[in-house]
């Protein structure tokens, strides 16, 4: 049955879809929410292209939209200002206007690169997500976060800019490889350590990689229905949103330093262990909470530590959070599951708070 999950906000709202076989309801879908579009650019990369592009473009033919299919080279290179701008010249090349749509069919990397684009090209152009990778569909589908990375560090160009939708079919998981669908249950964790127990008592289900399969849609409904409601009551990331950035402190500056290395899910799951060891230690989270999330995360294969916590380049890239306020960096920890809480940390006390709770630990 299609579960919807609406997302209210002051300036839009829009629903995530969900259910096993939607693939063949996109046309009918998109149109729903597309009634005056006509050219649409589907962006996706070399991995995903082969496997769904002509049925999503068949789909959307036959719903009557004009499609071009733009495939970029995956992984996480292609969130650069560079293919950003090559896509800007193919859109121009094919007379794309203001009235056209942008669709992103792939992963979180396709979701973040075509949401910017959608959002800057002619001061920006509809669009819709479809997230084909576990991350994506738990995670970047939802919220409106965009972004190119800089050669400094992730993610540091970027808008705010919600889809108009949102069409999550999990049987798409079906051909995505054991590494990205267990890092994309990374930020499953992430979700359920800051939501709630109950969320906490679900993932406690997921003791081997195929019990992820096995969970996948109550894992999707439960996470997109908590990141729904934290981005509805802070969708520019004032305040309460930067719950949602639990692991990523450390987890950005281990994914950037690790050149490709990587992936982002299995850089959050080992900074959320770090950063909770930290805090257990200072006596911020409760004891065992560490050891709790350690076993979540191994249970499916995860990584909890690098050796790259502690170098010069750690420190230099987490001085660029986002997240930093007069010379602060907001760090999100757990006072207990389902308690997140945020400890504004002096960046120059952050080399001794992590060697004196983290690194002498070792
Ligand atoms: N905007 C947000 O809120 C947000 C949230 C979390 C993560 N992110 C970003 O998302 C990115 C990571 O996303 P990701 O883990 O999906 O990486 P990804 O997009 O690189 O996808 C992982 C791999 O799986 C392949 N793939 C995707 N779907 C597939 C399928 N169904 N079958 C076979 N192969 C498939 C891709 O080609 C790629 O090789 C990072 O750049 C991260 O910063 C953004
Ligand atoms: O949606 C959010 O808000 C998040 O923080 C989700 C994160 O999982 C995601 O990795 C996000 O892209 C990180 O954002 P950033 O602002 O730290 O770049
Ligand atoms: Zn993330």
């Amino acid at each position: 049955m299609l579960q919807e999950i609406e997302v209210k906000l002051p300036q839009k709202n829009y629903p995530i879809y969900i259910e096993n076989g939607l693939f063949t309801q996109i046309g009918t879908l998109v149109r729903k929410h597309w009634a005056k579009v006509q050219q649409v650019a589907l962006i996706s990369d070399s991995n995903v292209t082969p496997l769904y592009a002509e049925k999503v473009r068949i789909q959307l033919a036959n719903a009557g939209f004009q499609v071009y299919l733009y495939t970029v080279t995956a992984g996480e290179a292609a969130k650069s200002l560079g293919v950003a701008s090559l896509l800007y010249d193919e859109l121009l090349g094919d007379g794309f206007t203001r009235g056209a749509g942008v669709i992103a069919l792939g992963g979180g990397v396709v979701g973040d690169l075509a949401g910017f684009v959608a959002s800057t090209f002619m001061r920006g152009l509809a669009f819709i997500q479809i997230p084909t990778s576990l991350l994506a569909q738990v995670d970047s589908s939802v919220g409106g976060k965009t972004a190119v990375d800089l050669p400094a560090g992730k993610n540091l160009v970027g808008t705010f800019y919600q889809p108009d939708a949102v069409l999550i079919d999990p049987a798409t998981l079906t051909t995505l490889s054991q590494r990205y669908l267990v890092e994309g249950y990374a930020e499953v964790v992430k979700m359920a350590a800051i939501a709630s127990t109950n969320f906490w008592q679900l993932i406690e289900q997921v003791q081997s990689v195929p019990a992820i399969i096995e969970h996948a849609e109550a894992l999707i409904k439960a996470s997109v229905t908590f990141k729904a409601k934290i981005v509805m009551a802070d969708e520019k990331e004032s305040g309460l949103r930067q719950i949602l950035n639990f692991g990523h402190t450390f987890g950005h500056a281990i994914e950037a330093g690790a050149n490709g290395a990587l992936a982002h899910g299995e850089a959050v799951s080992i900074g959320m262990v770090s950063l909770t060891q930290c805090f257990e230690h200072a006596g911020l989270t409760p004891a065992g909470l560490t050891a709790k999330l350690r076993h979540q995360l191994t249970a499916v294969g995860l990584p909890l530590t690098s050796d790259l916590i502690g170098q010069a380049d750690f420190y230099n890239r987490i001085a660029k959070d986002k997240k930093n306020h007069n010379g602060r960096v907001n760090m999100i920890y757990l006072k207990a599951i389902g308690q997140p809480a945020i400890y504004p940390l002096a960046l120059t006390d952050l080399p001794d708070f992590v060697s004196q709770h983290l690194l002498e630990e070792k």
